[in-house]
């Protein structure tokens, strides 16, 4: 691992734990180069998985990774090319920190396989493996300088000091810490000890970068700024990244591709947008704010599995998802006579919540579901939890596609 050694040059470092516990800790420093010639290779080439399906690349991330607990099973196939920014993504308990201590090397597999640019990584010691780590709290050594922190790495690399010093320096000024390098941890602000911390990951110059929730513990300004200048570090990054998250807005700004896990399963995996656009799972409904439903669909009418039928603009049959966000919903007091609207419901306020300057309404009754509106909207409705509303939504602003 890149950042940290068990213990620093002279004992200070934070104590390595037993492979299995929590939280993520940083295990020992990479020792291993780069095979060369990998980047630049094709970024989906190779072979078909027969197991999955999922193309083998012969460069960057060919991963099952299996792990059994007594009440849980992860077991997720997670494939990236040289230069991919992949977030994992999930609700609490999903598996998303076992399965990046699987790809650390702090967490055995039960099963499976873990190949980076073609090589096992199974049999490499983890202190070996050319794999750098991010994580939430930074962990940089306290007694050391941010020049010495970043130094450390490529020491553990077998660099000389001076050189190892040399490259910390173009590191930090990389990250813009250049007037930073004498200063120890405690004198940084949250946002410059999480550029050290980055900085001492990618001076090793690993082929997997790991990031652990890496800007929750900044305060939300920060985070802004940080979260900008990672997506431009990682966009420079040639190898490949895999960032675990709970936010939604950094998985989107931050990666090129989100999977999903949910229960120790990829439940959906994409693009942003066409996760954002065709969520199949309540969770990601939630997380990327729209309401979802499942259905049959018959020409333009989806009927749900349990509720009512949905009029849509395509015209599908089968087992469908139909979606339409929040905004979409036009809310009555009355029951609107003439309406164009053909989804009209009937429904009661669950609750009333502020976002913003919105107001996001969830409504239960006919169809449960969120609404937003501006406040002064919901206050000429005199909106209140148990009044009686009536919802109706354009057949042009719902979204359906094949289940
Ligand atoms: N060291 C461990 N020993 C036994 N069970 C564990 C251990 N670590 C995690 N688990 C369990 O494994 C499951 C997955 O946990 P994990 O921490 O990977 O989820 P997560 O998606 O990272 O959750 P969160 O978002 O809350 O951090 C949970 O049921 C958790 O209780």
């Amino acid at each position: 691992m890149t950042n940290t050694r068990p213990t620093a040059p002279d004992g200070g470092g934070p104590a390595r734990e037993p492979a299995d516990s929590r939280p993520l800790r940083p295990a020992a420093d990479d020792g291993a180069r780069t095979p060369s010639g990998a980047d630049g290779e094709a970024r989906t080439g190779g072979n078909l998985d027969p197991a999955g399906g999922h193309p083998r690349p012969a460069a960057g991330l060919d991963a099952r990774l299996v792990v059994d607990r007594p009440a849980f099973r992860l077991d997720i196939t997670l494939t990236a090319a040289p230069g991919d920014v992949v977030a994992l993504l999930g609700p609490n308990g999903a598996g998303k920190t076992t399965a990046l201590r699987a790809l650390a090397g702090l967490t055995p597999l039960t099963d499976g396989h873990l190949r980076l640019d073609g090589t096992s990584l199974e049999d490499t010691p983890t202190e070996s493996r050319p794999v750098g780590v991010v994580f939430q709290d930074y962990l940089l050594f306290p007694h050391l300088s941010a020049l010495d922190n970043v130094a450390f790495g490529p020491r553990c690399r077998g660099a000389g000091k001076a050189e190892a010093r040399a490259q910390a320096a173009a590191w930090l000024e990389r990250m813009g810490l250049a007037g930073h390098a004498g200063a120890k941890p405690r004198r940084l602000s949250g946002g410059q000890a999480q550029r050290v911390a980055l900085a001492r990951a990618l001076a090793t110059r690993p082929r997997l970068l790991l990031l652990d929730e890496p800007l929750a513990a900044l305060d939300a300004r920060t985070r802004l700024e940080v979260r900008a200048q990672l997506r431009r570090h990682l966009a420079e990054f040639e190898a490949v990244s895999v960032l675990v998250t709970h936010d939604p807005l950094d998985a989107m700004v931050l990666a090129d591709r989100l999977v999903v896990v949910e229960h120790g399963r990829v439940v959906q995996e994409g693009t942003p947008t066409d996760i954002a656009r065709r969520p199949r799972t309540d969770y990601i409904a939630q997380l990327v704010g729209l309401n979802l439903y499942r259905g049959q669909a018959a020409g333009h009418t989806v009927r749900l599995h349990a509720g009512p039928a949905i009029t849509t603009t395509e015209e599908l049959s089968g087992p469908v998802f139909v979606a339409f966000p929040p905004s979409a919903v036009t809310l009555f007091r009355d029951r609107p006579s003439g309406a164009s609207a053909r989804n009209l419901w009937h429904c009661e306020v669950a609750g009333l919540e502020t976002q913003g300057d919105q107001i996001r309404a969830a409504l239960t009754g006919d169809l449960p579901l969120a609404a937003d509106l501006t406040t002064v909207a919901a206050a000429e409705l005199d909106l209140h939890p148990g009044a009686s509303v009536w919802a109706t939504v354009k057949a042009t602003q719902t979204h359906a596609y094949p289940a």
